[in-house]
């Protein structure tokens, strides 16, 4: 099928890359210059495992392309992908301006034929029909009635850093549309991976096709992302309790996680989530449910204790080293996750900050960051392009991203090279015994 995807952030080009994979002709759009240019010399603009191999297969094969114009993008998709940011607006709501551009500017392009407009972006409850507004909005002066088109919700739920493993093996698709005709191209569309011709594993079961109305497929994706970031500040207030009565969190997120109604997914407690999603999504909830009269306690005290959850670091370090006015703490790990570049709302961000303005000098090292052109762009904090300069002259260490390569490091050698031996494992993600013997004051979250 001919698709065209509008926007090629971490959703957008892993959505338009994994659909030209499995055979689609696919024309990516983007109105950053710079990015195309990038992708259309077989890069990725992002850091994503397994991406540059599947981007490279298909530009090999002719199946994927890159434009800044929108225009030959919609001329070219039966399907086409809304696939920008819906970031968080100062008050909490979701800033819908790059979505509203898209969508008038579809509705500019628009020619003869019948098209499926789907929503990828995480837009708030209603947006479908507002997006349908906005298109016909954007067709006025066209008195074309050979236009003809349908909005579809089909909200996204792959995990950054395992991006392109969730695209081919999902564990539902959601499909929000009042069209038959609409639904019958979205079937048509991902059957490869409904049939698993893809995964990993061929021989499970299709994938689940969630079909549905519009608002309910938009309220599912807000509901997951909350459900997921309740869960950890769950564990993290349980956390909070094991460090004053002395059980370990660990142990207990192994004991309630093997009851199948639990599950043990989501249950590592530590600094807390961070991340350009959980953060916006619950706010922008929170805000749509106040729209209509109703406070959301469950979803404001995750916010509260998530927000704790990071300060909470900062006063292990307080506890450990009293001062930290005039002390140099390195923090291991930047991004908010491992296998990715992405810093937006990294909880490294809110150390940065608070250290900093306690006094601190703070020196940090990132698998990534430090390697890349990114690690120009802070303040408050000295990126090191290694572990040993890292390690030198610090009071004390966090490891604030679990990377696994923070698994092998020569935790001995850094000790030699420390002023104080204090690690604080934000993660609880090293071993903490062997930490000890070594000589570290180990300190994790509630153990
Ligand atoms: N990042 C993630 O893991 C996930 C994100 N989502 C949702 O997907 C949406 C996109 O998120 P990301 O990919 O992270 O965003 P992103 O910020 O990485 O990418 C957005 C892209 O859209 C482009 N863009 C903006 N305005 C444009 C326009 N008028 N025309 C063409 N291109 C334009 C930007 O240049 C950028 O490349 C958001 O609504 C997000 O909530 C959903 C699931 C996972
Ligand atoms: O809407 C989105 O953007 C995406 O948000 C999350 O994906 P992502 O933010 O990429 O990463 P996660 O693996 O969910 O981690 C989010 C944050 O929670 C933290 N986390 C995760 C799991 C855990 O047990 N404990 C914990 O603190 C991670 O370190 C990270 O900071 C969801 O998992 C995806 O399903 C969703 O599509």
């Amino acid at each position: 099928m001919r698709v065209c995807v509008i926007g090629t952030g971490y959703v957008g080009l892993v959505t338009g890359a994994c659909l030209a994979y499995i055979g689609h002709d696919v024309i990516c759009v983007d109105n950053n210059e710079e990015k195309v240019k990038l992708m259309k010399s077989g890069q990725s603009p992002i850091h994503e495992p397994g991406l540059p191999e599947i981007l490279t297969e298909s530009i090999r094969q002719g199946k994927i392309e890159f434009t800044t114009d929108i225009a030959t993008g919609v001329k070219h998709g039966e399907v086409l992908f809304i696939a920008v940011g819906t970031p968080s607006l100062a008050d909490g709501r979701s800033d819908m301006r790059y979505v509203e551009a898209v969508a008038r500017s579809i509705g500019e392009s628009l020619t003869d034929g019948y098209r499926v407009i789907v929503n990828k972006s995480t837009v708030p409850i209603g947006s479908g029909d507002w997006v349908r507004m906005i298109v016909l909005d954007g067709m006025a002066g066209q008195s074309n009635d050979q236009i003809e088109f349908d909005v579809v919700s089909n909200p996204e739920f792959l995990r950054e850093g395992v991006a392109v493993y969730d695209t081919f093996n999902p564990d539902r698709i959601v499909v929000g549309s009042d069209s038959d005709r609409a639904l019958q191209l979205m079937q048509e569309l991902y059957t490869p991976i409904i049939d698993r011709s893809f995964a990993e594993n061929k021989t499970l079961a299709p994938v689940p096709v969630v079909v549905t109305d519009l608002n309910s497929a938009e309220m599912i994706k807000y509901a997951a992302n909350a459900f997921l970031a309740t869960k950890i500040s769950f564990v993290n207030e349980i956390a909070n309790i094991c460090d004053r009565v002395g059980a370990d969190v660990k142990e207990v997120a192994r004991g309630i996680g093997l009851d199948s109604r639990i599950g043990s997914k989501f249950l590592q407690a530590g600094i807390g989530w961070g991340g350009s999603c959980f953060g916006k999504d619950v706010s922008a909830l929170i805000y749509t449910a106040a729209d209509y009269g109703y406070s959301t306690e469950i979803l404001k005290a995750c916010v509260r204790v998530n927000e704790l959850q990071r300060i909470l670091v900062v006063e292990k370090l307080q506890q450990a080293l009293k001062i930290l006015k005039g002390k140099t703490i390195g923090l291991l790990g930047m991004t908010f996750k491992p296998d990715t570049d992405d810093m937006r709302d990294a909880p490294a961000l809110t150390l940065i900050d608070q250290l900093s303005r306690l006094g601190a000098r703070v020196k940090a090292y990132d698998p990534l960051v430090s390697q890349s052109g990114l690690r120009q762009g802070f303040s408050n904090v000295i990126v090191e392009t290694d572990l040993e300069r890292l390690a030198d002259g610090c009071d004390a260490v966090v490891l604030v991203t679990d990377w696994q390569e923070f698994l092998a490091i020569d935790y001995a050698k850094m000790l030699r090279l420390m002023h104080h031996p204090v690690i604080i494992d934000a993660r609880n993600f090293l071993d903490g015994k062997a930490l000890k013997a070594l000589g570290y004051q180990y300190i994790g979250i509630g153990r």
